[in-house]
């Protein structure tokens, strides 16, 4: 499973690249005015999240217009910013369709708001490159978020989508909505081949009392071997 960021601020995507295992970046019109973004800098930033992560790593970059057209025109637009943008598109009728004229012109797709198998599916038949189904926001209606994915990931396992996607690619299921370390555990058990996470949640990924507690001890125990 890849580790993507999903945040739009810019001191979080540095550090987190930081790190040495960051292979993407998502971002959608919540997370953009979270850090005060402006519309007409959206394009502006976008590409300094492409600049910071470097072109192999994917930046996902929403439309928010409503119709096929606007959504080409937009997706186009956003393709344009830097090669390794991917197009976000709500899973709808509009969505697919779009999603389908972008993939036919080489520009990969990231469908998002994606809650069923079939709205997977039809993702995946209108040539989305990545599906992101939503975790914690179906856990939020009292689903059960998880098993979903877990749907998802076994649905579109079952078929051979390469002449629908973009040059044949593999299509990626993005585990997204990640609202804990657990969800990673259990999204990364199931075959999901990335998770989309919030800051926080990579930096709970990365501790564990034990791990603080046995450092601990051994810089201890090397002070009395220095003092020895
Ligand atoms: O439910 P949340 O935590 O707002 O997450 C929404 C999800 O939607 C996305 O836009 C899907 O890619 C991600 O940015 C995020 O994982």
């Amino acid at each position: 499973m890849k580790f993507f960021l999903d945040t739009a601020d810019l001191a979080e995507i540095e550090e987190a690249a930081s790190w040495g295992a960051l292979a993407g970046v998502t971002t959608n019109p919540t997370l953009y005015s979270r850090i005060g973004g402006k519309l007409d800098d959206f394009h502006a930033h976008i590409k300094r999240i492409c600049d910071i992560v470097g072109p192999d790593c994917p930046v996902s970059a929403e439309s928010v217009a409503m119709t096929r057209d606007e959504i080409v025109r937009d997706g186009r637009e956003l393709a344009a910013i830097a090669p390794n943008v991917v197009v976000k598109i709500p899973t709808m009728v509009e969505g697919l369709a779009a999603t389908r004229a972008l993939a036919d012109e080489g520009i990969p797709v990231n469908m998002t708001l994606c809650f069923t198998v079939p709205q997977a599916i039809l993702a995946a038949r209108a040539g989305a490159r990545y599906i992101s189904p939503f975790v914690g926001r179906f856990d939020d209606i009292s689903e059960d978020g998880l098993a979903q994915l877990d749907d998802v990931v076994r649905a579109i396992g079952n078929y051979d989508f390469s002449e629908d996607t973009v040059n044949g690619e593999q299509i990626e299921i993005i585990a997204a909505s990640i609202r804990s370390a657990n969800h990673v555990t259990q999204a990364a058990l199931m075959g999901a081949d990335i998770a989309t996470v919030p800051f926080g949640i990579l930096k709970k990924c990365v501790q564990h009392p034990l791990t603080d507690r046995g450092l601990e001890s051994f810089l201890t125990d090397w002070e009395k071997v220095q003092n020895a």
